[in-house]
């Protein structure tokens, strides 16, 4: 089929308009933009940077903006100042009179002469007088807040719960590029092999530092490797590794995975068991678990059984305690993961918080029944959040003393940042998304 020819910026500013009207994930719908009017190689990557690091720095572009726009602007003529001028900050490679000499032809197709004139007249005032300084913004926590792109409450409450220095840290970590790491699926090559077959074609990798399987892609795109094909590894962040680990698996272990797909950690507990045992994975959507069934296949790991189900009403389907290990990777607010997706951080809100709070605690107690006396399960989230975090591990421990918290297992490279039972990952921590990962074991007795 032929796709319409699109011109990379103007397809960044439809993009960003759908995100922005609908509120719909920037990840899911760069993909099909890609897809959409066919875009490869250096355009894929000039419309992924354009979009997602306009949509990273929304707050910081508009506070620039402010002092050269005089009246009411519609949302895509902001969009597309937003997209310019981030071309012109932050991008080095395309020069000042390239970017506005586009901007103002897409104007120009999109509105009337007055608003391609507008546009010139604000970018070029931009370039000749400079942006505003954040010195000028008095109030340290709006200051934060604007320089990083992080909406108020969102910086009130991460210093509130972890202190200036720490929320400084993260907001700063969010706003810079994830480098893409994959681990590898120790059943069928080593860590070596694959750095060795990757390198020769033609990626940049070294094996990482912290999870002793992964390895990092400083340059190429993993996902179109030859070895992903033959399903020697699998795209997965490094925090995400470490959740395997908490399980502390024993080969020959059934093992429940009850928010699973698309399957990267059901596919790493299986490699842990390594052709013994059995992982049973549970989710909602049958969409999501034939992603599951695909992973699953092409890795080689016959030992996996994807079931679409409400894991709230798991008890109905399975025996009482007949799991030896549970992992309850729960739906959360995903604030770990604003790098990726950078929309988080502005349509999340408190409200929210609660209502998944409340779903993670009744996954927690439907699981709690399932699990084998002795056995131990593990709750995780990829957000940054006290209260999502600590505060549902620790009402559920509350809610049943039949539980106790175990110590928790993490590759070595990890021991520093555990507390006891659990861990929360920051960005900054070794480039990883924020994580929790908290461990806990169910009393012989209950
Ligand atoms: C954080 S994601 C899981 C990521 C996955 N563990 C991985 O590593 O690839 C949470 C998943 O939980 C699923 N989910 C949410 N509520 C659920 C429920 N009540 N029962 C089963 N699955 C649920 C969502 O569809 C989503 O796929």
């Amino acid at each position: 089929m032929n796709k319409v020819r699109k011109n990379v910026r103007e397809a960044a500013l439809e993009l960003l308009e759908t995100v922005e009207k609908n509120q719909s994930y920037s990840n899911l719908m760069l993909n099909s933009y890609i897809e959409k009017y066919g875009f490869a190689g250096p355009d894929a990557g000039l419309l992924t940077e354009i979009a997602y690091g306009t949509l990273q720095r929304k707050q910081t572009l508009d506070f620039f903006l402010a002092p050269f726009l005089r009246k009411k602007i519609e949302t895509w003529v902001r969009i597309l100042l937003r997209l310019s001028l981030y071309q012109m900050v932050y991008l080095d490679k395309i020069p000042d009179r390239a970017i506005i000499f586009e901007a103002v032809e897409i104007a120009k197709k999109r509105g009337h002469q007055g608003i391609s004139g507008m546009v010139n007249g604000v970018l070029r005032a931009m370039q000749r007088k400079g942006l505003p300084s954040f010195k000028e913004i008095e109030d340290p926590i709006e200051r934060l807040s604007v320089a990083t792109s992080h909406p108020r409450w969102l910086v009130e409450r991460w210093l509130e719960e972890y202190g200036y220095k720490t929320t400084k840290e993260m907001c700063e970590a969010n706003l810079a590029p994830p480098v893409q790491t994959a681990r590898v699926n120790v059943n069928k090559a080593s860590v070596e092999e694959v750095v060795d077959r990757l390198g020769r074609e033609g990626f940049k990798i070294e094996p990482s530092p912290v999870i002793p399987e992964a390895v990092r892609s400083l340059k190429g795109n993993l996902a179109r490797s030859v070895c992903f094909k033959e399903g020697l590894i699998t795209i997965q962040d490094e925090s995400s590794m470490a959740v395997a680990y908490a399980l502390d698996i024993q080969k020959g272990q059934h093992i429940l995975d009850c928010c699973a797909a698309p399957g990267g950690k059901t596919t790493h507990i299986a490699e842990k068991l390594g052709g013994t045992g059995k992982v049973t994975a549970l989710d909602l959507h049958p969409h999501k678990i034939k992603l599951i069934r695909e992973n699953a296949e092409r890795l080689g790991l016959s030992q996996i059984e994807a079931v679409v189900m409400d894991s709230r009403e798991a008890g109905q389907h399975f025996e009482k305690e007949s799991f030896d290990r549970i992992l309850v990777d729960a739906p959360c607010s995903g604030l770990g993961v604003v790098r990726r997706k950078p929309d988080i951080k502005y349509v999340k809100n408190i409200k929210d918080m609660k209502t998944l709070q409340h779903v993670q605690l009744s996954i927690l107690e439907e699981m709690a029944g399932l699990l084998k006396p002795d056995g131990i399960m593990v709750f995780s989230t990829c957000t940054v959040d006290r209260a999502e975090n600590e505060g549902t591990i620790e009402t559920f421990l509350k809610q049943h003393p039949g539980f106790e918290p175990y110590p928790l297992h993490v590759p070595e490279a990890m021991e520093n940042y555990v507390d006891g039972y659990r861990t929360q990952i920051f960005p900054q921590d070794f480039g990883g998304d924020g994580f929790f990962i908290a461990s806990v074991r169910k009393k012989e007795m209950e």
